[in-house]
């Protein structure tokens, strides 16, 4: 697990000659002070964390050796890390500043967000209007079509993985169970490639599955997850933050399931017929029939809405 993105402090220490010597050595653990929970994962730990140097406040992810080991995850770390690497220099992505380990633990220095999760601020006033649906979908989709250009597949696109810097714009997260494509800039085949027969195995092997209110149909049937699978889940988000609820819940996750392998969904009175229009063109079962990232920033429901650069200087809408 090679380290990334080496960070350097200045130590001060004494040589054996009783010198006092200024060494640059690699940040770690020490260099931090550890603050409250930010999240837990089923094999990691997010921590508030500050540079005790820069007091710059960071998302640092913490990763139990022994644990990965154990429940064999080594290859969802590296997918992880190899994804974070592919996503350096997007606004809407959380970045990974480097990483460092010591005897236990492996550790992620992230950005910090410090406006929480998109989908506590949609508890928090029920529903978005148009007018914000149209800036944090727009957000949502500019960092997709970076992702997407990077042959990165999310997997697990969902309110609660989208969360919000202190200028309250998106920053996309959670990149364990992500899917990687062979890099276009770089065609070498990605590390854990899939196997001769055009994935067969790779498609029986893969037994991961989403979150079930937002999983693609063609997840649940043919196991197969490519780029439509994030704009069904899009789709789901953009239904959500209207309605104020996901468009397929059920009592269990077989329920919603089922609701979703057979479209099982209606639109409450009221609902903005651009956005109805949009929704229903995410919300296809055949992945090749469902809208584009292209098509979607092309849609009326985005008509005079900037993406790209123009959209990321443009200041959050208020939230009410
Ligand atoms: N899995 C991760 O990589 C990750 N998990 N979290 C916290 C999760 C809490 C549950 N929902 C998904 C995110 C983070 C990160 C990246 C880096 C990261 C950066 N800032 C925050 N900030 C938060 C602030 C308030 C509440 C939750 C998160 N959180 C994270």
């Amino acid at each position: 697990w090679k380290d990334r993105g080496a960070a350097v402090s200045l130590r001060k220490e004494v040589d054996a000659d009783g010198r006092t010597v200024i060494k640059s050595v690699k940040k770690g653990v020490r260099d931090f002070s550890f603050g409250r929970v930010l999240g837990e994962g089923s094999y990691s730990t997010v921590y508030l964390a500050t540079d005790r140097q820069t007091l710059r406040e960071y998302a640092v992810k913490v990763l139990e050796k022994k644990h990965i080991i154990k429940e064999k995850k080594i290859k969802y770390v590296n997918i992880e890390k190899n994804t974070l690497n592919r996503l350096t220099e997007h606004p809407g992505i959380v970045r990974l500043y480097y990483t460092f380990q010591d005897e236990t633990s492996l550790y992620y220095v992230l950005d910090l967000c410090n406006g929480g999760e998109l989908l506590g601020v949609l508890k928090k006033t029920g529903t978005f209007d148009v007018e914000c649906t149209r800036f944090y979908g727009a957000q949502i989709l500019d960092a997709m079509e970076y992702m997407h250009s990077r042959g990165v597949i999310h997997r697990d696109l969902k309110p609660e993985n989208v969360l919000l810097d202190d200028q309250m714009h998106v920053k996309i997260t959670d990149f364990g169970t992500a899917k990687l494509l062979p890099d276009p800039r770089d065609p070498r085949p990605p590390a854990g490639d899939i196997g001769q027969n055009g994935g067969q195995d790779e498609k029986r092997a893969a037994s991961f599955v989403g979150t079930a209110e937002y999983v693609s149909p063609e997840l649940l049937t043919d196991k197969s997850a490519g780029k439509p699978s994030d704009l069904w889940a899009f789709g789901c988000i953009i239904y959500q933050l209207l309605v104020g609820r996901p468009p397929f819940k059920a009592g269990t996750e077989y329920l919603t399931f089922q609701k979703i392998v057979n479209l099982e969904y209606e639109f409450p009175p009221g609902f903005p017929p651009a956005a109805r229009d949009l929704v229903e063109r995410c919300l296809v079962l055949d992945p090749s029939r469902r809208l584009t990232v292209e098509h979607i920033k092309n849609h009326e429901f985005f008509d005079g809405q900037p993406f790209g650069k123009e959209l990321w200087r443009t200041k959050a809408p208020r939230l009410r």
